[in-house]
């Protein structure tokens, strides 16, 4: 057994691989979980994870969440009130995390962990595949939330988030799609990598590209097009979820 699994089982228990005996993944996956009091969270049959080649320790989740999750989901933040001036685009939140952030990120904790996954086939080492062990099961997964929403044309400059915050960030990308680009720290500006933002995918950043890579959402002309085609920007809501380090 890989030093990932093992790490997960001895901190989760048997994982549905191991434990099923009529290969229905469904019945092993967790009950329960009900983002914004109304969604049940249901995994798909096999979470379909892809990882970007070009960056260590990005891992992408497209249909992490169902289109009634997103629409509940929205539906809570947008309850918040945080948005409802014009001129609010971003809301931040440290420490006891809202009920439906709390949720997602307990979603995203039981999606990681009764993953299905191959390290062989992902040339990968295990501890950078999906997100490190050590990290998924630390006390709270997730104590800082930033809610961003961008009108069309809005994007966020390229950065590395700060390092007050430990490594193993979470991102949930809501209503229009967009496209991220990665850009190494050193030699930024030679390669960018564009990774496709499709709303209720997650994607989880951990070790080089939590750390080597920044990451921006440029919306000059040019920037925003996937398969040859301008994507159609209209407003995106974005969860980002973060771990404090301990020292703050
Ligand atoms: O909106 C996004 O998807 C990215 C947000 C981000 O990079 C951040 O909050 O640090
Ligand atoms: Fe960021």
């Amino acid at each position: 057994m890989d030093e990932y699994r093992k790490h997960i089982q001895e901190a989760f228990g048997e994982s549905s691989e191991d434990s099923s005996d009529d290969g229905d993944d469904r019945q092993q996956q967790p009950q329960g979980s009900n983002i914004g009091g109304e969604a049940q969270f249901i995994f798909g049959e096999n979470p379909n994870w892809e990882r970007i080649s070009e960056i260590k320790g990005l891992s992408l989740c497209r249909d992490f969440l169902t289109a009634d999750q997103q629409s509940t989901l929205l539906a809570s933040i947008l309850q918040e009130g945080w948005f409802s001036d014009a001129s609010h685009n971003q809301a931040m939140r440290f420490g006891d995390l809202p009920a439906w952030a709390t949720e997602l990120s307990t979603s995203i904790q039981e999606l990681i962990q009764y993953s299905d996954y191959d390290p062989d086939s992902m040339e990968m080492n295990e501890q950078e595949f999906i997100f490190p062990s050590e990290l998924l099961i630390r006390e709270p997964l997730f104590n800082q939330l930033i809610v961003n929403s961008y009108q069309p044309g809005e994007g966020i400059c390229a950065h590395v988030d700060l390092m007050r915050f430990e490594d193993g960030i979470a991102l949930v990308s809501l209503e229009s799609s967009c496209v991220m680009h990665f850009s190494r720290v050193e030699n930024g500006d030679e390669k960018k990598i564009p990774v496709y933002l499709t709303p209720g995918c997650l994607l989880l950043i951990s070790g080089e590209s939590r750390y080597e890579w920044k990451h921006e959402i440029n919306r000059k002309p040019g920037f925003q097009k996937w398969d040859g085609l301008e994507i159609d920007q209209k407003r995106r809501t974005s969860i980002t979820l973060r771990k404090l380090c301990k020292s703050d």
